[in-house]
């Protein structure tokens, strides 16, 4: 059997971050791994003044990957932050320039995850792919940028209000090897957000430009439902590359996938593909399967439209159960056939330089 990049990154997993007590793929500091043939090369990025710490890490993480099955060479290499960049200056009162999109400072890039219609799983992709991503070594945010119906501090366990020791500035979360940000962990749980398009527009651009993201691969951007305000925000705001369109299989749930991939086109990000979600329904107790809302739709309208079909998810309870216990299916099930479809995607993306 050939070596793999995953059969890498399960070896590196059992390798703990000595400062975040994490497994060193999980903390985020493995960067730049390549397995070609039987040579394999990776570079953890540290804290410069955390290197001592880290001598041990390095050599363990060489050992384990070298006495992997048909591993000839490994070179493991440690080096430091790059400074952080300064926080941008947000004098209050400062009147607001008219700007084109913007880069995020530290992040390579930003996908969106949009669906026509609400309730068809686009929160569920969104918080499965991060946690894919960061399980291939992927440095990855979340901006949960569903003001009006923030569910990811749920979906990723996370809790309690993100600091901003500056008052300026303001820390994410982390959990499962994600960075974290939600309009749901500045506001009272239970608590509605009546807000109105100006106010909506702040408060997404804080989220993105305020919070000290670090240095990601990749931000993904988890939108509310429809085309509205929030996603013209971000698309004029942000150098957006690229978008993923949720939709169940049903031809109501199609109709408003079609809009979302129209404003996407107006507005000038490109299409990274459609994924049909629910889209077979698997029995629990029997594994027996059934087209609930149809099967196939998404992969024919993302056809018709010429863009991607990137996944078919799986309706299944073990899904749901997951996200509502904090802990998406691709980090309480890793290896079901469920979680398997996030890796895939997650591949996919990594594979086409999207992620
Ligand atoms: N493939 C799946 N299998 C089982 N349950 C799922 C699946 N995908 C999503 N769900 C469940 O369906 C519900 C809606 O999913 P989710 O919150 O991700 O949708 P959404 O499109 O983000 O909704 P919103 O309109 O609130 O933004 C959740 O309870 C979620 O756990």
């Amino acid at each position: 059997m050939s070596l793999t990049r995953e059969t890498v990154l399960a070896a590196l997993k059992t390798i703990s971050d000595p400062i975040s007590g994490e497994d060193i793929v999980g903390a985020g500091i493995m960067r730049a791994l390549t397995v070609e043939g039987a040579e394999v090369r990776f570079v953890l990025e540290i804290d410069p003044a955390q290197a001592e710490a880290y001598g041990p890490v390095r050599d363990g993480a060489e050992k384990v990957v070298s006495a992997l099955a048909g591993v000839d060479k490994v070179s493991a290499l440690l080096t430091g932050h790059a400074a952080k960049a300064p926080p941008p200056d947000l004098k209050p009162g400062k009147p607001a320039q008219p700007q084109g999109p913007q880069k995020i400072p530290g992040v390579d890039r930003i996908i969106a995850v949009a669906s026509g219609k609400g309730g068809v799983g686009k929160s569920t992709v969104s918080a499965n792919l991060a946690c894919a991503l960061a399980a291939q070594g992927r440095r990855v945010g979340l901006l949960d940028a569903d003001v009006y119906g923030p569910s990811q501090p749920r979906m990723l366990g996370i809790s309690g209000r993100p600091a901003s020791p500056d008052g300026k500035t303001i820390l994410p979360m982390r959990n499962h090897g994600v960075t974290m940000m939600s309009m749901g962990l500045m506001t009272n749980e239970g608590q509605a957000v009546v807000w109105r398009g100006p106010m909506l527009m702040g408060a997404l651009q804080q989220m993105m430009m305020q919070v000290q993201w670090g240095a990601l691969d990749v931000l993904i951007v988890d939108l509310p439902p429809g085309t509205g305000d929030v996603q013209m925000t971000l698309a004029q705001k942000a150098e957006v590359d690229g978008a993923i369109i949720v939709s169940t299989p049903q031809d109501i749930a199609l109709i408003d996938a079609r809009k979302g991939i129209d404003m996407f086109n107006q507005l000038h990000v490109p299409i990274l593909g459609m994924i049909e979600n629910m889209s077979t329904h698997i029995c629990s107790n029997c594994g027996h399967e059934e087209h609930i809302f149809g099967h196939g739709g998404v992969a024919a309208e993302a056809a018709k439209l010429n863009v991607p079909l990137l996944a078919e998810v799986p309706l299944h309870l073990d899904v749901r159960l997951a996200s509502d216990s904090g802990a998406p299916i691709v980090v309480a099930k890793p290896d079901s056939p469920q979680a398997q479809v996030f890796h895939a995607i997650a591949r996919t993306l990594v594979d086409r330089g999207a992620a």
